[in-house]
Parts: C-alpha cells; structure tokens; sequence
C-alpha cells in the first residue's frame, strides 16, 4: 500500500513513521510513504505557502498554488488509484470500520493542512473525503495524518507478526481490552488474578472476554450497544454484573 502525504513538515511524519510496527513495514516495504511538502512548489523569493483571507480576520490559509501543484505532482507520480483525504476538525470522525475500509485502498493522498485551513475549492476540486480523529483542534493535520497511517498500517497483511495479529484476532471486534498482567506476581501489594496462573486456557480465554465485555459495558456502553452477542457472551455479561452487584 502506498501512502503520499502532503506536508509543510514531512520530517514530522517521516520521523514519526520510522519506528515499531510503523517502520518495519516501511523496511520490509508493505507499505510505501512519500511526502510532498508544498514549500517545493513555490516560485518566489520566500517560498511562501500561506495567504491571507479573502474578508479579512485573523490567521492565514495555505496558498492555493503550492498546495495545489504538491497534490497534483502526489497524483500524478503513480498510476496507483488513490483516494485524495484531508484531515481536518470538519471530517467524518474515523472509527476502526473506516480504518478497516482505508486499509483495503491500493493508496492513499492525505493532505494536512495547517494555519487555518485550505482554500474552499480546492476541497472540491482535489479532495474526496474529509475525515477528523476527533473532534478536538490541532495546530496541523500531520498528528491527524500519522494516526490514520498507523491505524491502516496495522491492518495490512504481514505487519503484525503472528504473534501480534493473533494477539488483535483474539479480540471480539468493538469491546475494549481485557486487562493484561506481567511479572512480578504482586505489585505495592497487588496480585494477579489467580485464573491467569491456572494453566486453565479454556478458563483464562472465558475470563478474559468476560472482563472485555464487563469493562465495556461500564467505561463505553454505547460501543456495547452495537455489538450483538452470542450465547456465551450474554452469559459472560450477565456474570460480570451479577458479580458487581454482590
Ligand atoms: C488548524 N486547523 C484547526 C485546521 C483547520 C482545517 C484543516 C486542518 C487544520 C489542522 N488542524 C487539525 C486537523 C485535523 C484535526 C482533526 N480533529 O482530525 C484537528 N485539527
């Protein structure tokens, strides 16, 4: 999969891309990252790349040519189909299902913008879909840019090692995590659940989809409500909260 990124700060994405998970799947190239950084595509003296706003107020917009030509020469430089995504607090807010539909793209442009946005018509004329991570403000759509990124990358085949995408199969799709434990075995006093050192994999795999099912009703009843259950899930369910009520 490829992923072009158009940025006044490529470092920020290439140094934020290079680790983990990230940055083995760019060595092992699973997954290819290029930047654009519109500054290339200025003509004058200082490379500008911001402009003022027609009606006046404060702040900037990004200048309608350097960003142009940046995502015209993105485009152009493969004939992968692409789906050109600007992150910004206007977007459709991503959630796992959306990530799962980026990730079977050939290729993605995303576009960050920065100062106070892009120029209305080149959302039109350049731009498929607006996307937002959450309804917060940043200072540029880069943080937005590398959260899309590494959420996509971890879905591609090959990425995770067996162990890891086991790990993330292990999980019923849209309930939180169990808990996890370590060594040592007790902490400032804590113990671990005694389940976990049962050697009971039946038990311990029961627990735990217990304590995801639990967890999720208590912190995100709202995610519980879209996910149907089975027979041992409602049950499980049923247990955690019965317990909680003792
Ligand atoms: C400067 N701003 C506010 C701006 C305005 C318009 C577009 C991009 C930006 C860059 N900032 C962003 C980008 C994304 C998100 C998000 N929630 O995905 C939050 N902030």
């Amino acid at each position: 999969m490829r992923f072009d990124v158009v940025t006044l700060f490529p470092e920020m994405l290439r140094d934020a891309a290079c680790h983990g998970v990230t940055g083995r799947a760019i060595e092992n190239h699973i997954v290819d990252l290029l930047l654009w950084n519109p500054r290339e595509y200025t003509h004058d003296r200082h490379r500008t790349v911001d402009d003022r706003p027609y009606g006046g107020g404060p702040g900037m917009v990004m200048k309608v040519g350097p960003l142009r030509d940046a995502i015209r020469a993105a485009r152009i430089d493969s004939p992968l189909p692409a789906k050109t995504v600007y992150l910004s607090p206007q977007g459709r807010v991503l959630d796992q299902a959306a990530v799962a539909r980026f990730a079977a793209s050939p290729r993605l442009i995303l576009v960050a913008g920065r100062y106070e946005g892009i120029d209305e018509r080149l959302i039109e004329a350049e731009i498929d879909e607006e996307w937002s991570i959450g309804d917060y403000v940043l200072s540029g759509g880069e943080l937005a840019a590398l959260v899309l990124f590494d959420a996509v990358v971890r879905l591609l085949p090959g990425v995770l090692g067996h162990a890891e995408s086991a790990a993330q199969d292990s999980h019923v799709a849209g309930l939180l995590d169990c808990p996890h434990y370590t060594r040592p075995e007790e902490i400032d006093g804590r113990k671990i659940p005694e389940i976990l050192q049962s050697g009971n994999h039946e038990a311990i795999r029961r627990w735990r989809l217990k304590q995801s099912l639990g967890r999720t009703w208590l912190k995100r009843p709202d995610l519980l409500a879209k996910v149907r259950l089975d027979a041992e899930q409602a049950g499980l369910l049923g247990e955690f909260q019965n317990e909680l009520n003792t």
